[in-house]
Order: structure tokens, then sequence, then C-alpha cells
């Protein structure tokens, strides 16, 4: 991999590479843009087959981090890490407070967050060496699950979609089926129960199924069932590329909004999807509940602002799908050009005041 020319043909700013032998700390932090503030984004640890594929996964995650940034509103910019190695095994505290240091070294260019692998634990032992991290326990002033919010996210994103596929964002009536019943999906049935949807959902995980059943009446269904059944709505809450070749000519939806990253298996997918006149709600879009809401700490964390900063996936939704119809295009590139356009024009007019800035000094 030729690094430097990935780099510059992608607009990447800074890749750091952190070594500690003592701890066995062997991490990358990949910094993508930071046009809209210090690049925010979590620390996934993970047991990569090589050193070139953990390099090339934080430059994936960090840019997809600038654009879910950017999308949100967020005065952030984009960046995530990865510590090479199995978070079952190989964690220690001397390794996350040696990141730490790393990050503390970096001086607010890039403050860190949970991602898969990382707990909140390890956040509040990064914390013992720096302050550029967010997702840290409550007892410190701290957001914690960001799951439920996440939920909320998703909730409220779901609803402008509904508004874009059947005229109204009530989704009273409405039957959703959800993929995965986990942390995020768990609270958005409950607040699809709340509102009066019918629910269909499945889960590798039997008790989670239970759970969906006993408490909000929701129908189950085999996992490879989700995708045919009746419905008005798909809500993809667990895996990634779950919207596919095989899977597209069995959905009956019209509408797509659930809170997993990646749907889309290519961006042909998200083509086909617009052909067939599906109205897909771009995954980072509607799932930015979670980086809102760590966000938030950076101003001290107060949840009422938080969730009130959350409610905004509505209109950020429904931004995407104005976009689309204004050019003609698919929604998860109606979604990519909303990011783009952001950082287009704060960086011009940040290269704007810097040049007047610059006059100022000159003249003195
Ligand atoms: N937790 C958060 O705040 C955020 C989560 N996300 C994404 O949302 C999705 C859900 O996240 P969480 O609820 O936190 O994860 P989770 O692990 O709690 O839930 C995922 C659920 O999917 C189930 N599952 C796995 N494979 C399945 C299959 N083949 N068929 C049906 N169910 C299956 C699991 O058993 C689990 O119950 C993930 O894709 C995650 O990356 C995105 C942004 C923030
Ligand atoms: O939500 C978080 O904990 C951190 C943000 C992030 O890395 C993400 O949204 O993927």
């Amino acid at each position: 991999m030729q690094i430097f020319t990935y780099m510059e043909k992608y607009d990447y700013e800074q890749l750091v590479f952190c070594q500690d032998e003592q701890s066995g700390l062997k991490a990358i932090i990949a910094i993508h843009d930071t046009t809209l503030g210090p690049a925010l984004g979590g620390t996934r640890m993970w047991t990569y087959d090589s050193e070139e594929a953990a390099i090339e996964d934080a430059l994936r995650l960090a840019k997809g981090m600038t654009y879910k940034n950017a999308a949100a509103g967020l005065n952030l910019g984009g960046g995530k890490t990865v510590i090479i190695g199995d978070p079952k095994k190989d964690k220690n505290e001397a390794m996350f407070r040696a990141f730490g240091r790393y990050i503390q070294g970096l001086n607010g260019r890039y403050i860190t967050a949970e991602d898969v692998g990382t707990t909140v634990q390890d956040m509040d032992t990064i914390h013992l060496e720096t302050d550029y991290v967010t997702g840290i326990s409550p007892a410190f002033g701290s957001s914690g699950n960001p799951s439920p919010v996440t939920a909320y996210g998703v909730y409220r994103g779901m609803k402008a979609a509904a508004k874009e596929g059947f005229g109204t964002d009530s989704l009273e009536g409405k039957t959703v089926a959800v993929q995965g019943v986990g942390n995020v999906a768990y609270n958005l049935c409950r607040h699809l129960h709340e509102e009066g949807a019918n629910l269909i959902v499945t889960d590798i995980n039997k008790e989670a199924v239970n759970r969906a059943v006993e408490e909000f009446g929701a129908k189950a269904v085999d996992t490879e069932e989700i995708y045919s059944v009746d419905c008005d709505i798909y809500a993809p809450c667990a895996l990634g590329a779950t919207i596919n070749d095989e899977t597209i000519p069995q959905l009956k939806a019209k509408v797509i909004a659930g809170a997993a990253n990646n749907q889309l298996k290519s961006t042909k997918h998200g083509d086909i999807l617009h052909e067939k006149g599906i109205v897909y709600t771009p995954d980072y879009v509607i799932n930015a509940g979670g980086v809102i809401n760590v966000a938030d700490e950076l101003n001290g964390y107060n949840k009422e602002r938080a969730m009130k900063r959350v409610e905004t996936i509505y209109d950020n939704v429904a931004k995407v799908f104005d976009i689309s119809k204004r050019d003609n295009i698919p929604t998860y590139l109606a979604a990519d050009r909303m990011a783009e356009e952001r950082i287009e024009i704060m960086r011009k007019s940040r290269s704007q005041f810097l040049q007047n800035g610059n006059h100022t000094l000159s003249r003195r």
C-alpha cells in the first residue's frame, strides 16, 4: 500500500502509529479531515489479519466519521483509531494509559470514544491520561450507554422517512420489520410500540426475540424470513451489507430505516433502491444519535440538550431526501453531498477568515 499516495488521493490529514512494548499497544489513529473541528471517532479493538488491514480499516472508518459528523451538523471532523489485538485477551490498564498519552500528545486534534471491542471502562482508563476522550462513565458526569439515544435518533429518522414514503410521519398502524433486537433496536421497538406501530422481529438471540414479543407484542420470524415479510418499513439493526443482490428482490417494504452501519453491500445497491422507488435512509445520517450524544460531553454533558440535538436527525434525513430529489440522485449520494457541501462551505469561509486574519497581521 502506497500510504502517502492513498492519503493524498482521499484527503487524509494524519496517520499516527502508537506502540508501547511494555503493554503491547499497537494502535493507529487516522485523522481524515478537521475542517469542521477536532476529529471525533471511536477506538476499535480487533484481531486484524495484517498491519495493512488495520491501517485500511482505520482510514476507512475515519473518513466515515468525517461524513457522519458533518451530516449531523456537529462542529467536528472525522477520525478513528484501531488497536490491534483481541479485546477478550489482550487488554490491560497500561495499554489504554499509553494510548491515552498518545491522544494527549495530539493536543485536541483527535478525541476518542467507544467502538467495537472497547468499553466505557476502557474510556475511563484513557481518561486517566487525557481529557480528549468521551463516552466515559456517568460517575464522571458523562453520557454512559449511547444505545437508547441512538435508538431515539433512529426513531426520529424513521418518522422523516415515513413522511417521504407515505406522506405522513405517523407510524401508527405501520408494520415495521426489525432485524436484530439488541441494545439499539430494543429501545427503538419501545418507541414504535408506544406510537402504535406493529412489529415483526428477528434475532439469532432467542431471549432478545422473546423480550420483544412479550413487552411489545411483536411477531417473531426466522432470520432469513425478515426480508420477505409483508411490512411497510424494513429496519436493519444488526449487521452490515444486508441490502444486496439476494435481499432486494425479496423486500416488500417501501421504506428502509435502521441503525446498522454500512447497510448497502455496495453503492450499486443504493442505485437499485433508487430505481425501484424504495426510500432508503442513509445509515450514517439516521444512526448519528450515539456520536451526537458523546459530542455533547465536550460542553459538559446535558442529557436534555443532547436529546434535543438528536431530534434534529428528523431534519437531517428530510434534507437528504430534498437533495436526492433536487439533484435526482440516490439518497446515499445525497447524504454524501450534504456532508461535502457543509465541509466545503466551512473550508471556504475559514480560509476567508484566515485571509482577513493575515491581512490584519500584515498591517501591524
Ligand atoms: N449502539 C450504538 O449506539 C450504535 C450502534 N450502531 C449500529 O447499530 C447496530 C446495532 O447496534 P447494537 O444494538 O449496539 O448492537 P447489539 O449487538 O446490541 O445488537 C445487535 C443484535 O443483532 C443480532 N444479530 C446478529 N446477527 C444477526 C442475524 N444474522 N440476524 C438477526 N439478528 C442478528 C444480535 O444477536 C444482537 O441482538 C450495529 O450495526 C451497530 O454498528 C450505530 C451507531 C451507534
Ligand atoms: O458513538 C460513539 O461512541 C462514537 C462515535 C463513533 O465512533 C461512531 O459513531 O461510529
